[in-house]
Parts: C-alpha cells; sequence; structure tokens
C-alpha cells in the first residue's frame, strides 16, 4: 500500500491552517507560486515578505530535500499580493500523495485564483536542451496508474467534484501568455512546450524506461507537480506549469551521462534569473475572477 493512504486532512483542518496563516498576514494572494528543486529564488522576488518556516505552520508536512528551503513566503510581486512555496514535497520523501497536495488546498482557503508551478526535468524529447524552459500543455500520471491519486479517498464537494476534469488542467491562455512574455523577453530559443510525466523517485530512470517514456508521449519526466495539479483543479483554480529541463534523460546505452541532482542544482542556478524574470512578468499580466 502507499504510506497512510486515505489519511487525507479534512475540510476543518486545511480550514484552521488557512485560518492561522491568514491571522498573521494582511497580504491577500490572488497567485501561489511553488518552487521546483533549485528554483526558490523565485520567492526571493517577493517585497514586503512575511515569512515562514514549515515547521511552524500547524499541519504541514517538512521539506527533506536540499534545494528546497521549507518556507511559505508571502508578499508582493511588483505590486501584486502573491505567496510562494521555497520548497514542495514529493512522495518518495514518505509523505502520504494528500499530505504532498495539501499546500494547494490552503491556496484555494486564502483565496489564491491562479497557481504557478515549476519543477526541474529530464528531457526525453531529443530537440530540447538543458537549459530549455518548457511550459506544460498536458501531464501523464504514472503513480495515477497504479491508483495513487491525490482525490482517492472520501470526496469532499466543499473542495471540488468526485471526478473532476483533467482535459483542461492547463490553462491554454495562460500557456500563451508565457509563450508572448518568453518571446517579448528574448526567451524564444529555449522556450518549448511539452508534455511532462510523474513518477515516484527517488531513483531515476533506466535508459529502458526513458525510451518507454518516449515513446508514450513525454517530453520530459519528473517526480512531483502532476498530483498538485490535480489537486488544484479539483478545488477550481486556475493552473500554468513549468518545466526546467536541467539534464538530459539517458536513453542510449553507449552514453556516458548519469542523472544526478548536483546537475539538477547547477542548472537551475544557470537559469534562475531568466525563469525568474518570466514567471514575475507572467504575474503583473494575469487578470482575475473573469480571467481577462
Ligand atoms: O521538485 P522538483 O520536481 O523540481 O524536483 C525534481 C525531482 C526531484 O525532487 C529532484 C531530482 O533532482 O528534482
Ligand atoms: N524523474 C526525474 N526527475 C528529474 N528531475 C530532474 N531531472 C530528472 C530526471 O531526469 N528524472
Amino acid at each position: 500500500m502507499f504510506p497512510e493512504s486515505h489519511t487525507g486532512y479534512s475540510y476543518e483542518d486545511c480550514r484552521a491552517t488557512a485560518d492561522w496563516l491568514l491571522a498573521q498576514t494582511a497580504v491577500r494572494p490572488l497567485v501561489g507560486i511553488v518552487c521546483g528543486s533549485g528554483l526558490g529564488g523565485l520567492a526571493d522576488m517577493l517585497k514586503d515578505q512575511v515569512v515562514f518556516n514549515y515547521r511552524d505552520i500547524p499541519n504541514f508536512p517538512q521539506s527533506t530535500v536540499r534545494g528546497h528551503a521549507g518556507q511559505l513566503v508571502f508578499g508582493t510581486l511588483k505590486g501584486r499580493p502573491c505567496v510562494c512555496m521555497q520548497g514542495r514535497f514529493h512522495l518518495y520523501e514518505g509523505y502520504p500523495i494528500q499530505k504532498v497536495t495539501l499546500p494547494m488546498r490552503i491556496f484555494k482557503l486564502i483565496g489564491v485564483e491562479t497557481v504557478i508551478l515549476t519543477n526541474a526535468a529530464g528531457g526525453l524529447n531529443q530537440d530540447f536542451k538543458v537549459g530549455d524552459i518548457m511550459i506544460i500543455k498536458d501531464h501523464l500520471n504514472m503513480p495515477g496508474f497504479a491508483g495513487n491519486n491525490p482525490l482517492m479517498g472520501p470526496n469532499d464537494e466543499r473542495f471540488g467534484v468526485r471526478f473532476p476534469c483533467m482535459s483542461d488542467a492547463y490553462d491554454r491562455e495562460l500557456q500563451q501568455l508565457a509563450m508572448d512574455v518568453g518571446t517579448e523577453l528574448g526567451y524564444g530559443h529555449f522556450l518549448r512546450e511539452g508534455v511532462y510525466c510523474v513518477l515516484g523517485g527517488p531513483s531515476f530512470e533506466t535508459i529502458a524506461e526513458c525510451r518507454m517514456l518516449h515513446k508514450l508521449g513525454a517530453d520530459a519526466v519528473g517526480m512531483s507537480t502532476v498530483h498538485e495539479v490535480i489537486v488544484a483543479r479539483h478545488c477550481g483554480m486556475r493552473v500554468f506549469a513549468l518545466s526546467l529541463i536541467t539534464n538530459q534523460a539517458v536513453m542510449d546505452y553507449d552514453s556516458e551521462e548519469k542523472a544526478n541532482h548536483e546537475e539538477v542544482l547547477e542548472t537551475g542556478k544557470q537559469r534562475a534569473e531568466q525563469l525568474e524574470r518570466l514567471v514575475s512578468t507572467m504575474v503583473t499580466r494575469i487578470g482575475h475572477n473573469n480571467y481577462s
């Protein structure tokens, strides 16, 4: 079985965490950002910060992975109120999937309307290069195929419907906005779009697995994001996600390449500035409520 599966937090637990946060800060964020491995610098862009260590937030899990600081940062990004997870949770850390995705429900209950998720991923598409930024247009949920979906268990209609649609998971207007902003900033040569595949990790893929995932239609492979997207969509938030291609997935038995977390963090450092500018410019142009 999966760790403590079906022991999700109740609506009241989530409400209590959200109310605790709202009582400590006057910031009322409309945009929630999740920083991927090595991409925590996004949170440093926020002005007038109110910072919470995950260990101090009721019900919150702890970050255990290098490159995930473990702080929830409230503030403004070019005048727009935002909240940023500087560090996320992964299945391989041993957390049940409902705990991995808990912050999405907290986002919803504090008033977030749009979620921007980032991750580090291995490139399967042979046209991709290390340092490319891939706008996620769709996903393959491998743990979901095995029955590990964050919505397993009783459904609370106060969050969303029993059977949420996922064919529109990634907001098309926001994908277009990212393309437009990226092009304006001169990032066109490293901006891509594609399908992200999530696996449980923590081991990186074998050569045969990479070949299989590529044949199945995945352009990039990683260990996060999809679970958060499912929960965010279930409770009606608008979602945009991108992958930084931090390494090329090894597809060839003659290759000497070996995936490793150091390379992942290093590529994050090298692209941090552009990624931050892309996301912050997008945030200034996102409309709310009527999705203008
Ligand atoms: O949180 P993300 O998806 O960015 O982290 C990726 C997947 C693993 O946690 C780690 C592997 O280097 O990076
Ligand atoms: N599963 C997986 N996750 C990653 N995160 C960053 N690079 C990779 C990769 O190659 N595979």
